[in-house]
């Protein structure tokens, strides 16, 4: 099947590519770039040289839906919802791996991303791709809205236990810390070497755009208005996200019990791995891969349930879900292409 990538020189883009080279039924027909068409993407990325070089090209819309199937949104927020809607009428599916089509409320959208939200005909097709809740709906999306990398984490880490109304879903408190290519290519002066190293800062503290997206992620599976504290860090480091949420238990629960309900929760998702009592994952055990691991303690003493739950913001939290996401569109193995072991040490 032949796609394009949308957003070429970014660092969505180029781990698409890394992914896509492997997948046994794709072939990335059109890297399309806003800044840099006209220029071969290995004098971008020299790493690509003679591998997976391509010339990247200017977006346009009629050819585009002509030449492929399904096209890859790596953008910043406020663009793809100018594009989706006709390439979407001329029967082009789209997987977004930004924000733009993600929450379904208009006046949250423009509080959090500054901007009206995409037309409602389209934000109503939109199929929210957290494949570990909503695996049916993803199969006849055309629009696939691609979660946010501290919202994959997070819901992740909390789903089990909201379902099962193991803890006071009110309770919530996320304090996630990521790596800095979750800011991407562009440069910045909070993102300087000098400015980043050995340094550990907490940003955007109650205004984060994934505030709204994974209160309606949590809201819509509880059926319940829930609101949570989420709290994001960046850290020196290039990739990874933990997500350490803390929430009051319902009951007086032991860290034995939760694992075995969390274990039989992912039992058939391969992407969720759920560490043994006594184990708790680090951002390097699923470096490079699509892997999301979770550990959990249960704190008896203060009626707490501490939940750590790690990803590759670029993987799981951006890219590797997108392609599992196809997969499942296009009724493939969710695994195929991505199924590699984390990058260790
Ligand atoms: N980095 C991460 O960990 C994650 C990122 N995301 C989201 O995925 C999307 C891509 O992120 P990422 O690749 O990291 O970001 P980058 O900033 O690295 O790349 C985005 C690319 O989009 C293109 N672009 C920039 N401005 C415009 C514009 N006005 N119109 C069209 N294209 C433009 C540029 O490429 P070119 O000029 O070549 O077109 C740019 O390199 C973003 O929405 C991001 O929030 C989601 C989860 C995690
Ligand atoms: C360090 C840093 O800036 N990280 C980014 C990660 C979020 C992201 O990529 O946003 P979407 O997935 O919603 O598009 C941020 O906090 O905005």
């Amino acid at each position: 099947m032949d796609v394009a990538i949308i957003g070429g020189t970014g660092y969505g883009a180029v781990e698409l590519l890394r992914f896509l080279h492997n997948h046994p039924h794709v072939n990335v027909k059109k890297v399309i770039s806003h800044s840099n068409s006209g220029t071969d993407l290995a004098d971008v990325y020299p790493h690509l040289t003679e591998v997976a070089d391509i010339q990247m090209s200017a977006l346009e819309v009629d050819t585009l839906a002509e030449e492929v199937e399904l096209v890859f949104f790596a953008t910043p927020s406020n663009v793809s919802k100018n594009v989706i809607p006709s390439l979407v009428e001329k029967g082009v599916r789209c997987i977004d791996l930004s924000g733009d089509f993600r929450l379904r409320n208009g006046d949250k959208y423009q509080e959090y991303y500054g901007e009206e939200i995409a037309p409602w005909q389209y934000i109503d097709k939109a199929i929210y791709g957290l494949s570990e809740i909503n695996k049916e709906s993803i199969k006849e999306a055309s629009i696939l809205a691609n979660p946010g990398c501290y919202p994959t984490a997070t819901a992740l880490g909390l789903i089990p236990a909201i379902e099962q109304g193991l803890i006071d879903s009110q309770s919530i408190i996320i304090d996630a810390k990521t790596g800095v290519s979750g800011a991407g290519r562009g440069l910045s002066l909070n993102f300087h070497f000098s400015e980043m190293t050995e340094n550990f800062r907490a940003y955007q503290v109650g205004v984060h755009k994934h505030i709204p997206e994974i209160e309606q992620t949590l809201s819509e599976l509880s059926h319940e208005n829930i609101q949570v504290i989420f709290t994001p860090h960046v850290v020196p480091m290039t990739r990874g996200i933990m997500s350490t949420i803390y929430a009051d238990m319902s009951d007086e629960y032991q860290t034995k019990q939760l694992l075995d309900i969390y274990h039989s929760y992912y039992k058939d998702h391969p992407f969720v791995r759920v560490r043994p009592e006594g184990v708790i994952p680090a951002t390097k055990e699923v470096y490079g891969s699509n892997y999301c691991d979770i550990g959990l303690y249960a704190d008896e003493r203060t009626g707490k349930l501490i939940i750590v739950s790690v990803i590759d913001n670029l993987v799981k939290g951006a890219s590797g879900q997108a392609i599992q996401n196809m997969n499942i569109m296009y009724g493939w193995d969710e695994k195929t292409g991505l199924d590699q072991l984390p990058i260790f040490p």
